[in-house]
């Protein structure tokens, strides 16, 4: 690889114990004899999941590092990057040269997506114990992540979900864009993810890929102390905090 070409970065977003970080070790057992690979992990309060992924012995446990995003796990991957942006040139520098660095979403709801300017291409991850019709349901990273994947299918049996299905009407939600069936013991459907991401990163590095921004998530309710409030991530639209019972501005 040309020392000019950084890394690929690589967000995974998706909702709670839809198996990202799980996907995260997959992906650096297929890969790591062909690729220079680095991880972050966002968690809200702990450092979980980079413990999980240094455990399972995948990678240089040096490689993985943790952002603690304290509340609202998304604002940390869309509307301030900061953190996430430090961590992942300390680690492409600390490390270089890297080929891909996978940043992991704290598990958040349906909605949450990661910034272009954080990563160059994401993957949204849903799993069949979630319910067949979730792909249905839409959202940005169901209808434009650059992959969506529908993971755990060899548990289908014992959920009632026919994946086929489940497929057909996530490329149907995301206009023919690509859907991967996967689980970590369908060796083939590995052995798929593995060329998706070797052609990504190909293009990544003649610079025909082109970074998309899914879009906004909607704007959603957090709980708090005086009641909660609406927080909307839509700055082409005003950037609306809205408590309940006390209208409030951003
Ligand atoms: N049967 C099966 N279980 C899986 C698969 N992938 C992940 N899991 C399990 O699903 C559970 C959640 O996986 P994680 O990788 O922790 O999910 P996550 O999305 O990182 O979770 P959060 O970080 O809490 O949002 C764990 O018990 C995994 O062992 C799979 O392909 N098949």
């Amino acid at each position: 690889m040309p020392e000019t070409i950084r890394s690929l970065r690589l967000g995974v977003a998706g909702p709670v114990g839809t198996g990202k970080s799980s996907l995260i070790a997959t992906i650096c057992r297929a890969l790591a004899d062909d690729l220079r690979i680095g991880v972050i992990t966002n968690d809200i309060y702990t450092d979980e999941d980079a413990r999980f992924l240094r455990s399972a012995g995948v990678l240089d446990p040096e490689r993985i590092r943790a952002v603690e995003t304290g509340a609202c796990p998304h604002t940390a991957i869309r509307d301030d990057i900061t953190a996430n942006l430090l961590a992942v040139e300390d680690l492409e520098r600390d490390f270089a040269p890297l080929d891909l660095v996978l940043v992991e979403s704290g598990g958040d709801n349906l909605t949450a997506t990661f910034s272009p300017a954080l990563i160059d291409a994401q993957l949204f991850v849903l799993d069949v114990a979630g319910g067949g019709d979730v792909a249905r349901k839409g959202g940005p990273g169901i209808a434009r992540a650059d992959l969506l994947i529908v993971n755990k299918t060899d548990l289908a049996p014992y959920v009632g979900v026919d994946v086929p299905q489940m497929v057909a009407d996530a490329v149907e939600a995301r206009d023919g864009a690509p859907v991967l069936a996967l689980s970590r013991t369908d060796a083939a459907s590995v052995a798929e993810l593995r060329t998706w991401l070797l052609d990504m990163l190909a293009h990544h590095r003649a610079g025909t890929h082109v970074p998309q921004d899914p879009g906004p998530m909607a704007p959603h309710f957090h709980a708090d102390e005086d009641g909660g409030y609406v927080h909307s991530h839509d700055h082409d639209q005003d950037h609306e905090h809205t408590h309940a019972g006390t209208p409030a501005t951003a």
